[in-house]
């Protein structure tokens, strides 16, 4: 087995410079499809941790009721009706994220993703749902397509129990990604990135104070905004993963108890956590 760790020194190694005379067009036209009428939230947390985390332009597909919510906090976002034809979404995009907060009865939306989208596409929470249906479709797309699961997703996928999943973490997401072709981001403490050759990339940032809900959103807005800045995929999702833990302990150092920290307060130290370990 092939296990490495993503460390500190990768991480600003791989950092790309924003170019002085770059315009947004440069950063990654990055797209979100989340949220729904019960989870306004989810949309609201992965946008505002895509702008944060450097996207040039971020665009939202949303239910008609979420959209104004999810504009009073990241303002930044242009937004895109559920309703309407996903092909006019999908256009333009160099990335897209589905699945946070989408709700379990959207899956017609994962299918054409995976089918139809020529970009990387990133799949979280509720696409996440009946992705073990899509098989046959994921092994045919060629593009790069990169899963986020948490263990009791990953437990559905592979069609295992969860005690399987965290007992055998590195052989469960290595087989995966192999499997079907594709980068598998196993969350929980120490989350792995497996890419598809079966290489393992495990992060050492993070801590408990991440145990709640809505920083899953957070990592699969990050995760879209790396994605749309660098040119590989592995080192903008290690990158990603190790800044989101970074941010959490970033939050405990300035004094915040491990209890209080949100998916809101890891946004909002992203910036500084960025400047001191980066620029
Ligand atoms: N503010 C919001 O709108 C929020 C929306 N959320 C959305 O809620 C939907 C459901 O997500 P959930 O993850 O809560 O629901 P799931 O049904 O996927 O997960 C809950 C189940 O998995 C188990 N589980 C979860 N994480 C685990 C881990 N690390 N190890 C072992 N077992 C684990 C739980 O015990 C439970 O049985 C998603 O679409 C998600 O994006 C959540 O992110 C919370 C915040
Ligand atoms: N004990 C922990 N230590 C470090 N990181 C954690 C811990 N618990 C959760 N996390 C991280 O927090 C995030 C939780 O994501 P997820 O379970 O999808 O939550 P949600 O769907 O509610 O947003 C993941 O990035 C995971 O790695």
């Amino acid at each position: 087995m092939n296990v490495n760790s993503w460390s500190e020194n990768l991480v600003i190694e791989h950092w790309p410079k924003r170019d002085p005379n770059s315009h947004k067009g440069n950063h990654g036209k990055v797209g979100i499809i989340a949220g729904s009428q019960l989870m306004p939230g989810a949309a609201a947390l992965c946008a505002g941790a895509a702008v944060e985390s450097g996207a040039g332009l971020t665009a939202v597909n949303t239910v008609r009721t979420v959209i104004p919510i999810v504009a009073g906090h990241v303002p930044e976002a242009t937004f895109y009706h559920r309703d309407d034809d996903l092909n006019g979404f999908m256009e333009g995009k160099d990335v897209i994220a589905a699945g946070p907060g989408l709700g379990r009865l959207s899956d017609d939306i994962i299918e054409d993703l995976i089918t139809n989208f020529d970009g990387p596409l990133v799949i979280d929470a509720d696409g996440l749902y009946e992705l073990r249906s899509h098989e046959v479709i994921i092994r045919k797309r060629t593009a790069p397509l990169i899963i986020t699961p948490h263990a009791g997703e990953m437990a559905r996928i592979i069609n295992e129990d969860i005690e399987y999943v965290t007992g055998n973490r590195y052989e469960a997401a290595e087989k995966l990604a192999i499997d079907y072709g594709i980068y598998v981001v196993l969350k929980g403490p120490e989350t792995i990135v497996a890419e598809p050759n079966g290489t393992l990339w495990v992060n050492h940032t993070g801590n408990a104070g991440l145990a709640k809900g809505g920083t899953g959103d957070v990592l699969t807005g990050m995760i879209l905004a790396f994605i749309g800045r660098y040119d590989d995929i592995q080192p903008a999702v290690s990158s990603a993963v190790y800044m989101h833990g970074y941010a959490a302990d970033y939050l405990i150092e300035h004094g915040e108890a491990m209890e209080s920290v949100t998916a809101s307060k890891v946004i909002k130290i992203l910036s500084s956590s960025f400047q001191r370990l980066i620029n």
